[in-house]
């Protein structure tokens, strides 16, 4: 039996394939599966960062509003006690604490925009004037109050932006403008919003609709427009600074990948921002993708090794009648150690090499017999009768009962072909072959040796005579005509026969057998001749 390499068989091959597909399937169900779970969550936790800064931006309009209020009611407060002259502004703003507790600093700036007052000082009345300023132009334009545009203060040298508001007197003429300075780089105004910020490197920031940074965790950056740093405007910013609000996955302008939203204020031009890089944001889904992974693969390889189990199992008949099958042709076995009552594909290719099996004993026996018969009369052929003669031979050796061999020729055969055609001659070959095997008993060995010639051996013989009376018999049984032609044909035979003796041998006794025959021949045929009980003699006798 051919030895199968282990990596070779269909068991091993079978555990790769099916381990390889259950693990690849199952990686890809997971990595599928995974997706799908780590968008919805991705998009959970844009939408609460974008939440979170919802409410920062809501809590900085009310802040705003704070303070436009407490400005506003002041400057209304002030129209009430028409207090106009530098010394009365001075008065009343310093009886407002709201003012010191809302602003950096309030000033008070008449119709020229020549400074009145400074609550924190810094410079004295009619020293600076800010008439070139938009926002104070804008002020006395509009007779409403505005919120500045980020600027570095003239006084403090900060960065600031202004709330005005116009005082009007009983008439409505101007009489003056009150501008209170929020400090951009005191922490107080933006306090919440760095509460706010994000794990550790996510931060909030603040810009105005133009691009002005008014807030930032870099403070060098602050009164930048994002326009003018290196490396311009990051796409996501340019959406925010066109109008759009939201959030997007996107490189920050360090390149870092971040969750990146804007919400732009309702009561000022102002947008706050949040940057939570990925990698922190999104850590925990990291981790997860990495675990779901992990046990994935470990489940895959479990379901592998089952898989083998099972394969295993279910190969082993297979594995059985290969054993067997290699018993069987080691001859250790015969075929019905396979078991045919198995009702799957091994069981049907069980019953395949059982008939198979079969099939080729029953092929082998007769074309062993048929290497062993002639095929026209059925009889032995020559090379049978040889090895039967010499079983016969080695018989007699044991017995010492007698044994006797006759060689038959068809007398003037030849002319029969000739005359009725070859066909009729087969036809009296095989008659010829049916008497004979008839005259002779069942144990004796029949065969047509050659052409019309034909032997007999005939065991435990008493005599000589017992020969002749066999010989008789034939020439009798074949003296009747033969049915192959409608007259019936007259066929005859001449036999020589010879009796075994002490170191007889196939060769001899053919030679002594064949040489009666010629002396029957020669006396006439239609006869026989038997050679003596003298060793060397052939004795001849007629019919
Ligand atoms: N029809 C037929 N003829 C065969 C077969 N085998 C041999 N023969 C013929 O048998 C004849 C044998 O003739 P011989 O034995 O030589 O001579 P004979 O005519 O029998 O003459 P004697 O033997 O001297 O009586 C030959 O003509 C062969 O061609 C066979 O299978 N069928």
């Amino acid at each position: 039996m051919h030895s199968i390499h282990p990596f070779t068989t269909l068991k091993a091959r079978m555990t790769v394939i099916v381990g390889a597909l259950v693990f690849l399937s199952g990686m890809l169900l997971a990595l599928y599966a995974i997706n799908i779970v780590e968008r919805d969550m991705a998009q959970l936790v844009g939408d609460r960062e974008y939440a979170l800064l919802s409410s920062a931006a809501a809590q900085m309009e009310q802040d705003l509003n704070a303070k436009r209020t407490v400005l506003r009611v002041t400057a209304e407060g002030m129209q009430a006690a028409g207090a106009y002259d530098p010394a009365a502004v001075r008065n009343y703003l310093q009886r407002v604490p709201s003012l010191g507790q809302q602003f950096f600093n309030t000033v008070a700036l008449d119709a020229n925009g020549v400074l009145l007052t400074s609550l924190a000082g810094g410079a004295a009345a009619g020293q600076a004037t800010v008439a070139a300023r938009a926002y104070f132009r804008d002020t006395v334009r509009t007779r409403k109050g505005v919120l500045s545009p980020p600027l570095r203060s003239a006084l403090s040298g900060k960065p600031i932006v202004l709330l005005t508001e116009p005082v009007f007197d009983a008439a409505g003429v101007l009489q003056f403008v009150l501008a209170a300075s929020i400090d951009l780089s005191q922490p107080d105004f933006f306090e919440h919003l760095d509460r706010l910020k994000p794990g550790r490197h996510g931060y909030l920031f603040v810009l105005t609709t133009d691009g002005v940074i008014l807030h930032h965790p870099e403070p060098g950056r602050v009164l930048r427009n994002v326009a003018d740093e290196k490396g311009g405007i990051v796409p996501s910013t340019r959406q925010a600074l066109e109008g759009k609000d939201g959030w997007v996955l996107a490189p920050n302008k360090a390149g870092v990948n971040s969750l990146i939203g804007y919400r732009r204020l309702a009561n000022a031009d102002w947008i706050v921002g949040i940057v939570y890089p990925t990698a922190e944001a999104f850590a925990p889904l990291v981790a997860m993708r990495q675990r779901a992974l992990l046990r994935t693969g470990i489940a895959a390889v479990a379901a592998g090794l089952l898989g083998l189990l099972a394969i295993a199992i279910l190969l082993r008949p297979l594995e059985t009648l290969r054993h067997q099958v290699a018993r069987i042709r080691r001859g250790d076995a015969g075929i019905d150690i396979i078991d045919l009552t198995r009702r799957d594909e091994i069981g049907a290719l069980s019953r395949a090499i059982h008939a198979l099996t079969e099939e080729r004993a029953i092929a082998d026996a007769e074309s062993a017999r048929l290497a062993r018969t002639d095929s026209l009369t059925g009889l032995c052929n020559r090379r049978m009768m040889e090895s039967e003669l010499d079983m016969a031979l080695l018989r007699q050796r044991r017995s010492h009962a007698e044994l006797g061999v006759a060689f038959l020729d068809i007398d003037h055969f030849k002319h029969i072909n000739d005359s009725h055609g070859h066909a009729t001659g087969d036809a009296v070959l095989v008659e010829f072959a049916r008497r004979l095997r008839q005259a002779v008993r069942a144990t004796d060995i029949v065969a047509r040796y050659a052409g019309d010639e034909f032997v007999v051996v005939f065991e435990g013989l008493s005599s000589a005579e017992e020969l002749a009376a066999l010989a008789t018999k034939i020439l009798e049984a074949i003296r009747v005509p033969f049915p192959v032609i409608a007259e019936g044909l007259q066929v005859t035979t001449s036999i020589g026969l010879t009796l075994g003796r002490a170191g007889s041998t196939r060769e001899s006794l053919l030679k002594c057998a064949d040489e009666a025959l010629y002396a029957a021949k020669a006396a006439g045929r239609n006869g026989f001749a038997i050679d003596g009980t003298v060793a060397g003699a052939c004795g001849t006798g007629q019919a």
